[in-house]
């Protein structure tokens, strides 16, 4: 490959890399770290819960410091053991109970075990290593929903039954309703300790990506201005740091890929328009199926910039869900399922009236065609029908 003229180390900006410094978040480390610290004195720090919108550094924070309560640990001899699990990739109990036993060094048959026959391994386990465990999990919400909280009300009530190891928990969570899902009990044992990640403001995001910026480019290749304006449009989505990072990576990419020598005020642009269309086509894809019918029938009605109608569109989606030989929902449920699309920016939705014949929605494309496209492509029982398109 040839030496890049843009930058000096891309990986800076990945979304997996750790910075050492994290500026506008001392706080939160400082409250994390002061939760935690009760382990270096030999004692079970509090359940701590976390919540912030996406990007707002929570997981950042929480890495930062458990890896230096690791470090300190080790050198006072202290035995410290601290799991990651991201509960949106392991999301069951098993597979969950299963990253828990390994990171303590319990191996684990991939399946046949139940679940809560692996749990009284764990838990065994756990108190024969005589340790201090602090176990996080990430994007905790994802488990809940789909699984319930009997997990999660096990873990923090393990400390009853265990006699010579303790375990903390760390939950993570963006989504403001979750403790919604939980029993009373569960969080309050979870929430012993809490604490709220606010959103990155414009100025903040500059500074966190001015760090980033020295180690990840070549002096000089940043126009001025470039910084801002990926901070300014993070800004508005909501404070969000890894949006304010992957707009200037990808900025920085699409220079590189036109030979230019520098980043320019367009390949933000230009940036923000790449990342937007993968959003939509990975939005579409994570769609129930109906959703994907009703969305290729509005993408098939509305060719060359017409808009449809509610009716138009349940005729076509009844067709579609006729020859998969599945069943059709009703047209209450799909005219739903309509503001649903509508809700998730894939499509324009507006009440019109048609006189006599009542009320119905005008519905028109508001997203790029082609993302969604991909995105309803990615799906094969919807694939043979976008091929007609
Ligand atoms: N204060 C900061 N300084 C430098 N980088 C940061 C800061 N806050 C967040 N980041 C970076 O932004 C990205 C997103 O951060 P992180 O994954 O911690 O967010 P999060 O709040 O856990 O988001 P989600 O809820 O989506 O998991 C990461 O690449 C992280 O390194």
């Amino acid at each position: 490959m040839a030496k890049s003229k843009i930058f000096k180390n891309r990986d800076v900006l990945m979304p997996d890399y750790l910075p050492g410094r994290l500026p506008h978040r001392e706080q939160q480390i400082r409250k994390v770290a002061s939760v935690l610290a009760q382990a270096l004195k030999g004692y079970r720090p509090n359940n701590l819960f976390i919540y912030g919108l996406t990007g707002t550094g929570k997981t950042a924070v929480v890495k930062l410091v458990t890896r230096k309560l690791e470090e300190k640990a080790r050198s006072k001899g202290i035995r410290l053991k601290i799991s990651f699990v991201n509960t949106k990739r392991d999301d069951t109990a098993y597979r969950i109970l299963a990253k828990l036993s390994e990171d303590i060094g319990l191996r684990v048959p991939p399946s046949g075990v139940a679940t809560s026959h692996l749990y009284s391994r764990f838990k065994k386990f756990l108190d024969k290593r005589e340790i201090i465990f602090i176990a996080v999990l990430d994007e905790i919400d994802y488990h809940v929903k789909r699984h319930g909280d009997d997990l999660l009300y096990k873990l923090t009530r393990i400390n009853e039954e265990l006699k010579y190891s303790k375990m903390s928990l760390i939950g993570i969570t963006n989504d403001i309703n979750f403790t919604s899902w939980l029993d009373p009990r569960v969080k309050s044992s979870l929430s012993e300790e809490e604490l709220v990640f606010p959103p990155y403001t414009a100025s903040q995001l500059e500074d966190i990506l001015k760090e980033r910026a020295v180690e990840a480019f070549y002096e000089g290749v940043l126009e001025e201005g470039v910084i801002q304006l990926c901070a300014a449009m993070a800004a508005r989505e909501r404070g969000d740091a890894r949006k304010a990072l992957d707009l200037l990576r990808v900025a920085g990419e699409l220079a590189e890929r036109e030979g230019a020598t520098k980043v320019t005020i367009e390949h933000v642009r230009m940036a923000w328009e790449h990342i937007e269309k993968d959003r939509v086509t990975e939005v579409v894809q994570s769609l129930p199926l109906h959703n994907k019918l009703i969305l290729l029938s509005i993408l098939k009605l509305t060719k060359e910039d017409r808009a449809t109608y509610t009716g138009e569109v349940y005729k076509l989606y009844k067709e579609y869900t006729e020859l998969l030989g599945i069943e059709t929902l009703t047209l209450r449920r799909v005219s739903d399922l309509i503001s649903d699309l509508d809700m998730l920016g894939l499509i324009r939705s507006e009440v019109v009236s048609r006189g006599r014949r009542g009320m119905t929605k005008m519905i028109s494309v508001e997203s790029d065609r082609n993302a969604i496209l991909r995105g309803l492509s990615k799906d094969p029982r919807v694939a043979e029908f976008v091929g007609y398109l």
